[in-house]
């Protein structure tokens, strides 16, 4: 039998504060149910397994997003560029019309690409977990968008930013191609 682990008392803005200095990318997570499109601002998501080609993000249980990508069975995954600031305040705010103001294409799955955004990825629903107040969503990558050279939009401690510009000979390689994965 395992020890109950020892838990130091922490209310919410702590656990905001410190978990707000892991910097992130942001996302756009779209669906379309054939009358209207669907998505929320989302920086919860990752890439999870290259064989099978999983990706995962995680919706909040009251998200309105979520009921009608999991009706549908598919998303896209949007990555903001630097330049989304405004995309990712939309799509993070609820109840507005989020998609009144930007232009989108269909991905394969019918699922909205926006305008402006770096690359995206079209999944199919794989699998959902209950995790505390979000679920955990997997999806299985069915396509890709091209890529560009833009920057990505970052979030870091409740705030927006950019990445620097990179500097001759930062660069990094990887002693064995391998080691990550
Ligand atoms: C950078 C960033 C990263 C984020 N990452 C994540 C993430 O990883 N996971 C996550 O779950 N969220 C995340 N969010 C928050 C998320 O984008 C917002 O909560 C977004 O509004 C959810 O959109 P939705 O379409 O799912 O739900 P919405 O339709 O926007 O509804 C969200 C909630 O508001 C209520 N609501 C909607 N309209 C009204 C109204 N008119 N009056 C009163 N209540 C209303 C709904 O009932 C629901 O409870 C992030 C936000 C930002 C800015
Ligand atoms: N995972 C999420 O659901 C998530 C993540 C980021 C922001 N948001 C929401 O977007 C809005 C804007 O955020 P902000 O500028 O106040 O930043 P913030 O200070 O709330 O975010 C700091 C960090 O706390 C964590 N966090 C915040 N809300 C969370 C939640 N509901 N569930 C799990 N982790 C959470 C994230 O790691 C985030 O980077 C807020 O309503 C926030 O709750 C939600």
């Amino acid at each position: 039998m395992t020890a109950a682990p020892v838990v130091e008392p922490f209310d919410s803005a702590r656990f905001r504060s410190v978990l707000g200095h892991f910097c992130t990318g942001v996302a756009v997570v779209t669906g379309h149910d054939g009358a209207e499109p669907v998505g929320f601002a989302c920086q919860s998501f990752a890439a999870l397994s290259l064989e099978p080609p999983l990706v995962l993000f995680c919706p909040g249980v009251g998200s309105r997003t979520w009921p009608v990508l999991r009706r549908t069975g598919r998303f896209a995954v949007n990555v903001l560029s630097g330049e989304q600031r405004g995309v990712s305040a939309t799509f993070g705010a609820r109840g507005a019309d989020k998609f009144a103001h930007v232009e989108w294409t269909p991905a394969p799955s019918g699922s909205p690409v926006l305008a402006g955004a770096l690359t995206w990825i079209d999944c199919a629903l794989e699998a959902v977990h209950e995790a505390g107040d979000h679920y955990v969503v997997i999806g299985r990558v069915t396509a890709l968008g091209d890529v560009s050279d833009g920057r990505p939009l970052l979030f870091y401690r409740g705030r927006y930013t950019v990445t620097e510009d990179e500097q001759p000979g930062e660069m990094f390689t990887w002693p064995r191609p391998d080691d990550w994965f």
